[in-house]
């Protein structure tokens, strides 16, 4: 390591670009550190921009984190209640005796598939599974912008000032595709997640949620909540004992060949789910159906024209992500159906559709989600909701599909490959 650099990394300024040649990295000196409690070090990329190691040993009591990524997007992070105020994430990741009760499943080895968790009782829908916060987050964008010679001893330095117990979490998860034994770690674990404010998307390692395996229609389901740092995961349907427990890693709502093409570049393996298991003519049915609901759920996007048929067609995409068996995704069915009722002004239907997507959501997004907290809002008084009765765009006040599918992007990020 050399170009040891007299900067603040809070103030990372173009001199430090001018401290050597690459390969290198920099390490910023003086300064508050703080929250990180090791001296972030920074390397240049193609776009100017600078990426760090900021690392916080003490972190979740303890537990630690690493954070590969731009000065702008840890400042923010650092703001966090999870970060600035310590107490508000106390026994998040407490496996043996979490609120819930002991844990409803094991870790098991299982033929063909490494480990996998296995259901020690019966779990009923919504029941928390687990919660936990990342040990390692790297910027997805630092891949094609800093050459593997800073990159990758930047990475290893952060995963190196995690605490021991940590980091041999971290390096002991499942690898397939060979290489840097980081990167293999990432690929075949991280799930996705946007930090800062511009909404960068990066890798999150959260070691033990990383154990659940994959099935196209998933018994369990995760989002991720940025404030406390957490990765949720809840039951979507009954469980019963000896039963895998399982969450979906590509898009749900994903064709067959889709499905199939994602999993083997990212996962290395052939999906062999149930319902990719189908004979021919239902995997075609089944395809057919989430064309439709790809159709229809645009359709109730569009809030500039007020079709008569609204309400029917939401009922008919409730229907269409039942027989999909798609128990969480379900919710923007409940929520469109929800909405059509109180443009129609029937006041019981509205309540009716509105509670069941504030069940759903709260899985989907959590309990403090916008949208969850707007669905009980139009449940409890749906008269005073900006949908009552709602004519078309000359009187304002829908916020329109685009820019809610925005903030759902954001609250369900998917397993994905970063190369
Ligand atoms: C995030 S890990 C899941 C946990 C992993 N089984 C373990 O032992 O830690 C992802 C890897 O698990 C395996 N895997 C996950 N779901 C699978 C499935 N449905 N069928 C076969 N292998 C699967 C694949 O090797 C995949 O690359």
């Amino acid at each position: 390591m050399k170009g040891l650099c007299p900067a603040s990394y809070l103030h990372l300024v173009p001199e430090l670009y001018k401290c050597g040649a690459s390969p290198e990295i920099f390490v910023a000196r003086g300064g508050d550190h703080s929250p990180w409690t090791s001296v972030p070090q920074c390397v240049p990329s193609t776009t100017g921009a600078r990426y760090c190691a900021f690392t916080n040993k003490d972190f979740a009591e303890g537990r630690g984190i690493a954070i590969v990524t731009t000065p702008a997007v840890a400042e923010e992070l650092a703001k966090k209640p999870a970060f600035a105020d310590p107490v508000s994430i106390a026994g998040m990741n407490d496996l043996v005796n979490p609120p819930w009760g002991p844990p409803a499943y094991e870790m098991r080895p299982l033929a063909g598939r490494g480990f996998g968790m296995i259901a020690n009782r019966t779990i009923v829908r919504g029941e928390r599974l687990m919660q936990e916060t990342p040990s390692f987050i790297v910027d997805r964008d630092m891949f094609d912008s800093v050459a593997d010679e800073n990159r990758l001893p930047l990475q290893w330095n952060a995963v190196y000032q995690l605490p021991e117990v940590t980091r041999e979490e971290f390096l002991a998860l499942h690898k397939h595709a060979g290489g840097d034994e980081i990167d293999d770690v990432m690929r075949t674990n991280a799930f996705g997640a946007y930090y800062g404010d511009e909404f960068s998307l990066h890798n999150n390692v959260l070691p033990r949620i990383s154990r659940f395996n994959h099935d196209c229609r998933p018994n369990a389901h995760y989002y991720f909540d940025p404030d406390t740092m957490t990765q949720y995961v809840h039951a979507v349907r009954d469980i019963y004992p000896g039963e895998e427990i399982l969450i979906n890693y590509t898009d749900s709502e994903y064709t067959f060949a889709q499905r199939q093409h994602a999993i083997h570049l990212s996962w290395g393996f052939n999906c062999t789910c149930s319902i990719c298991r189908q004979p021919a003519d239902q995997i075609a049915a089944s395809d057919d159906r989430l064309g439709q609901i790809a159709v229809l759920r645009d359709a109730l996007n569009d809030w500039t024209t007020i079709s008569p048929h609204r309400a029917q067609d939401a009922e008919l995409l409730v229907a269409l992500y039942e027989m999909e068996r798609l128990h969480v995704p379900v919710a923007s069915g409940y929520e469109a159906a929800a909405y059509a009722w109180a443009v129609r002004g029937d006041e019981a239907r509205t309540r009716m559709w509105a509670a069941k997507a504030v069940e759903a959501m709260t899985i989907l997004y959590g309990g403090d989600h916008e949208l969850t907290k707007d669905l009980g809002v139009l449940m409890r008084d749906p008269k005073n909701h900006r949908t009552w009765l709602y004519k078309g765009p000359q009187e304002g006040g829908i916020e329109s599909g685009e820019t809610r599918q925005k903030g759902q992007k954001e609250a369900e990020p998917s397993k994905w490959s970063f190369f």
